[in-house]
This record gives C-alpha cells, sequence and structure tokens, in this order.
C-alpha cells in the first residue's frame, strides 16, 4: 500500500453534480460561464438539488419556501448573543449551524424528504445567521428576514445592513453565490460526503464542512487575500513585496489550484466584476493591487488566481466586512454541501480509506514503571 499525498488525483466517488473536465467547470452539465451570465442563485441552488433548471413557477416556489423558512430558532439567536464578541466568524457559524440540529424536531429523520427539507432549511437560515453574528458582535439587534424577499443575495444584505440594497449589489453577490456554489470534491464537500456516508445527519455533514471551509487552503484564503491587499497597502509596494514573498518560498493567497493548472475558470468573472464595482464606487487601489499581483505571480511562478483571489476586492467593494467573506463562501457552498449529502445517502457505502503504516514495528510493552 503506497499512499498518495493529499489523495491527488485519486478519484473517490462518483457524482452527477458538478465536473472539472479538461479545465471546464459545469453544474449538471452546464458551463459555468454560461450560469454566470444568466443564471440567478436560486436557479443554481434548484440545479444543483434537482438536476435540471428550474421553470418560472417551480423557482418562484423554491424562493417561497427559502423565505418561509429562513428564520432561526430564537434559541440559536439567543445562544449567538452569548459567543464571545471577537471570536471567529466561521468558528460562530459551525457553532450556530451545529445547534440548529437541536431544535430541529426531524433533525434525526433520514427520509429522503426530510433530507430535502432540512436542506431547504439549512440553505435559508445561513444567511440569516451570518447576518445576526454580525450585528450581535457589534451591539445591534438581528434583523428579521423579509418574507417576501427577492433573492437570498437581497434578504442576506438586507439582514446585515437593515436597508433595501441596491440592485447592483444583489446583482454582484448573487453571481458571486452562483460562482461558488459547487465545485467537485473539494475539501469541505469531501468532508461532508465523508461525514454523512457513516449515517450520520445532513448538519453533522454540513457542519463537518463548515470546519474544512474554514482553512486558509480552502475557503479562508479569500479573507486571506483581503489581508494581504491591505498589508501592501497600494499599488507601488506590491513589487516589493510579491518578490520578497516568493523570494522566500511564500505562499500567495488566491493563487493555485489542485485540479486547475491553467487558471481557475471562476476567476475572470470575479475579476471583471471587481473591476466594475471598482470604477462605480470610485476606489481602484484593490483592483489595481490585484492586477499587478497576478501579473508579478503569474509570470514569475505560472500560478494562477483560484477563486477566492477576485472575490476579496469584489466583496470589500460591495463592504461587506473582510471576516464575513469565508462565511459568505459557506452560504453559497451549503447549496453544492446539501446536494452532494443528498446524493451520498441516495447510493451511500461507508467512506473508509487506508493508511500507508511508516511508525516503528515489533515494539515490545514497557510497563510504566520501567519507562
Ligand atoms: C476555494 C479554494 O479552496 S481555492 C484554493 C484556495 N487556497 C489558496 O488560495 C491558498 C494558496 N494556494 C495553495 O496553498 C495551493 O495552491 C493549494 C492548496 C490551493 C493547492 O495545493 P496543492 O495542489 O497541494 O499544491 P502544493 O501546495 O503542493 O504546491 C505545489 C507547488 O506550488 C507552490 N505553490 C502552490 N500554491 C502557491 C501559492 N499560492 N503561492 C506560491 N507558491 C505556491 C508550492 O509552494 C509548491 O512548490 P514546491 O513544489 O516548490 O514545493
Ligand atoms: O476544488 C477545490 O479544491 C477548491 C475549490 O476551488 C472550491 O472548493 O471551490
Amino acid at each position: 500500500m503506497t499512499a498518495t499525498k493529499g489523495l491527488e488525483g485519486i478519484v473517490a466517488t462518483t457524482s452527477s453534480i458538478s465536473s472539472i473536465i479538461d479545465g471546464v467547470l459545469t453544474y449538471r452539465g452546464i458551463n459555468i460561464d454560461d450560469l454566470a451570465e444568466n443564471a440567478t442563485f436560486e436557479e443554481v441552488v434548484y440545479l444543483l438539488w434537482y438536476g435540471k433548471l428550474p421553470n418560472r413557477s417551480e423557482l418562484s416556489g423554491l424562493i417561497q419556501e427559502l423565505n418561509s423558512n429562513a428564520a432561526v430558532p430564537a434559541e440559536v439567536l439567543n445562544q449567538i448573543k452569548l459567543y464571545p464578541k471577537d471570536v471567529n466568524t466561521m468558528a460562530a457559524l459551525r457553532t450556530a449551524v451545529s445547534s440548529l440540529a437541536l431544535y430541529d424536531p426531524e433533525a434525526g429523520d433520514m427520509t429522503p424528504e426530510s433530507n430535502l427539507r432540512k436542506a431547504i432549511k439549512l440553505q435559508a437560515q445561513l444567511p440569516t445567521i451570518v447576518a445576526a453574528f454580525d450585528r450581535i458582535r457589534k451591539g445591534l439587534e438581528p434583523i428579521a428576514p423579509k418574507a417576501d424577499a427577492g433573492s437570498i443575495s437581497e434578504n442576506f444584505l438586507y439582514m446585515l445592513t437593515g436597508k433595501n440594497p441596491e440592485k447592483i449589489a444583489i446583482e454582484a453577490l448573487d453571481k458571486a453565490l452562483v460562482l461558488h456554489a459547487d465545485h467537485e470534491l473539494n475539501a469541505s464537500t469531501f468532508a461532508a460526503r465523508v461525514t454523512v456516508a457513516t449515517l450520520s445527519d445532513i448538519y453533522s455533514g454540513v457542519t463537518s464542512a463548515i470546519g474544512a471551509l474554514k482553512g486558509p487552503l480552502h475557503g479562508g484564503a479569500n479573507e486571506a487575500v483581503m489581508a494581504m491587499l491591505e498589508e501592501i497597502g497600494t499599488a507601488a509596494n506590491v513589487k516589493s513585496y510579491i518578490t520578497e514573498k516568493l523570494e522566500n518560498k511564500q505562499k500567495i493567497m488566491g493563487f493555485g489550484h489542485r485540479v486547475y493548472k491553467n487558471g481557475d475558470p471562476r476567476a475572470k468573472h470575479l475579476q471583471k466584476m471587481s473591476q466594475e464595482l471598482g470604477k462605480l464606487t470610485g476606489n481602484m487601489n484593490w483592483y489595481d493591487m490585484s492586477i499587478q499581483i497576478e501579473e508579478l505571480v503569474t509570470g514569475q511562478k505560472g500560478l494562477k488566481p483560484n477563486v477566492d483571489f477576485y472575490s476579496a476586492s469584489v466583496y470589500t467593494s460591495l463592504e461587506i466586512p473582510r471576516d464575513l467573506f469565508t462565511p459568505i463562501f459557506a452560504i453559497s457552498r451549503t447549496s453544492g454541501w446539501t446536494a452532494h449529502i443528498l446524493e451520498q445517502y441516495e447510493n451511500n457505502r461507508l467512506i473508509r480509506p487506508r493508511a500507508e503504516y511508516t511508525g516503528p514495528s515489533h515494539q515490545a510493552y514497557v510497563p510504566i514503571e520501567k519507562r
């Protein structure tokens, strides 16, 4: 038995949800470029869960269901009020999502209908949790979700600020959610599938996934990108900062990918949005710095930006706090996680690989008094 470090290139399951073939990403066979240009996030959620695009009445039915399930149990909101105000936002989200299960009477029900209902509740309630936590830590009262919101993006921005968001902000966030919704067997989705393959419940699967997404080699990279941009400060400092990092063999966050070696197809959409939003807000600094960083990192290392790189400047232009970037990724990826969890349940087998043992052998047991 020989281990493959990081399971690189190992095909661990079959799936009909999303594919990455020759650098092209599809959701249910539809190219991400088409979805990014044309689909709303709710259409994508429907596509991932049901395997087809919704017609008008199916789409409005889903939006209604999401709206009517968006309120979070009062007990969970009261618990969030007890969290330390300066706690890591992904840690707060992980804890709150785990506690949702305590107040859902059907948490342990394993029928397909019940699991789909819980997927809807999770998709509807994650935005409410993230917005509520942000307000509570600022000493503000959480805002209840709108019952008639047109989209998750609209409701989330409304719950964050208490104001009706501008159309441009809703559309920009919506496109970012489309681009982050699913990605084959990425680390957090794999974590979700491993968890539920023991026939554990969907809340456990999504809680595991949030824990995996949090790390800076995965979803946490978008916050790390913004931290880097803030540290660099202005375009004039980019060259010396990046060159020094690369010379010291340090990683530049938002670059590189396990699967894409010729570029992440999602990045160009986020780059365009970053430029457009920079122009609209009259602040091109983040975009200008990002472009320069890309030129240097691609030029010197051949590494291309991934989905996390330009999403940092996009969210900043939308005035979203840096430490909400990864929770927003989680809001979007809940659609993919839950689609994969439902697919895993449909055709389940315990996921249990082997380890290549590299420790000592033939060791004698030494009694404690002789150690
Ligand atoms: C949504 C997402 O999860 S997208 C990924 C988000 N993560 C990041 O942006 C973090 C930065 N990127 C990385 O750490 C990596 O590129 C990963 C984790 C995404 C992929 O990792 P792997 O496939 O395991 O590649 P690995 O880390 O082994 O890198 C291979 C080589 O490229 C280098 N490399 C990879 N990414 C980077 C980077 N961002 N900056 C500088 N060098 C890099 C490594 O140092 C290594 O060099 P070496 O062979 O000289 O040691
Ligand atoms: O697929 C991966 O390894 C990481 C990624 O880009 C994602 O989860 O969107």
